[in-house]
């Protein structure tokens, strides 16, 4: 029986993982492979899946990570995907937050061992986040350095942020912490999907679980009721803490028709306007937030 090949998509919230997602998409379908995604969200709510065309079988792994709290339920959506599927390739995207040796030990089991084939790790690592990972809490830092020290192919993305020599920096470091990776740099994901393809993934001998400490990661929903001052908006934005790593979901200001695809990653905003209507969620990722305190501003706005 021809095994299904399993790719392992991780990185830290925001780096590009979604945008990667729809670029190894986009290559699937022009070889006329079937495909089949695993989502896994921090969060309660997946933002992430109205990015996939409606024809790609998707399951959602919401609300913890498949690394650690709702490993179980990885194995059953699996289970489900290659039984009502049988795809030729499974692209997991992890959670920002995930630990990619606890991922790949929750696929490696026994159970699938003859149905599929490990293919690697892909992380993707923002440019910038990288070189400024000092300002972050430890745990974060040490979460940055596995997901590079285990990836099998390293995207250092979001080039078009960074300089000849922070790309360089960059590079040698990344080299440093895991020199059997094929390491590139890469604009919005964007990587020579034949490389991809030719994958094998290596063992490494020192591809032991390190324990790392518990990222004190929470997530909030926040569902707006009705449209918004984009001013108010604005001025919300420039006042909120830096521990907060990720924003994504719909907002939709007053004067418009249709809402806003809302994405912010690292303290970059950034808007895309919709053509339909969609549900008003925000979903807030942080560390140490008081979301007592993010609720009472929203609902001012
Ligand atoms: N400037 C720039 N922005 C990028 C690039 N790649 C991705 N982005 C943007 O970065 C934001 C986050 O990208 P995603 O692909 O959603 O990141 P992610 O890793 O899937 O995020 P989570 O699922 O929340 O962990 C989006 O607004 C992207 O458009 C890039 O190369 N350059």
């Amino acid at each position: 029986m021809k095994k299904t090949e399993v790719y392992i998509l991780s990185g830290f919230l925001g780096s590009g993982k979604t945008t990667l997602l729809k670029e190894l998409l986009l290559h699937e379908k022009a070889e006329g492979r079937k495909v089949a995604v695993l989502m896994n969200e921090f969060g309660d709510i997946s933002i992430d899946s109205n990015e996939v065309d409606e024809d790609i079988p998707l399951k959602e792994l919401l609300g913890g990570c498949v690394c650690c709290t709702i490993q179980d339920k990885l194995e059953g959506q699996l289970q489900s995907l290659l039984i009502e599927e049988k795809p030729d390739v499974i692209y997991l995207e992890t959670t920002g937050a995930a630990h990619p040796v606890e991922t790949m030990d929750s696929i490696l089991s026994p159970y699938f061992a003859d149905r599929l084939c490990m293919k690697g790790i892909i992380t993707v690592v923002d440019g910038k986040l990288w070189l400024d990972r000092k300002k972050m809490s430890p745990s974060v830092q040490q979460l940055l350095i596995e997901q590079v020290r285990h990836g099998n192919m390293l995207l250092i993305n979001k080039q078009d942020q960074l300089t000849e020599e922070e790309k360089a920096r960059i590079t040698f470091e990344l080299q440093s912490i895991n020199p059997q990776a094929f390491t590139l740099l890469t604009s919005y994901s964007k990587l020579p999907f034949q490389r991809l393809k030719g994958m094998v993934m290596q063992f490494a001998n020192d591809t032991v679980k390190t324990t790392i400490q518990t990222l004190q990661l929470s997530s909030f929903v926040y569902p707006f009721q009705h449209t918004i001052s984009a001013e108010k908006f604005e001025a919300f934005l420039k006042e909120l803490p830096d521990t907060i790593y990720r924003i994504k979901g719909y907002i939709q200001f007053h004067q418009n028709k249709y809402p806003d695809l809302f994405q912010y990653s690292y303290g970059m905003p950034l808007m895309m306007r919709e053509d339909m209507k969609m549900p008003l969620n925000l979903v807030f990722i942080g560390e140490d937030v008081n979301w007592k305190e993010m609720k009472d501003k929203l609902d001012m706005l």
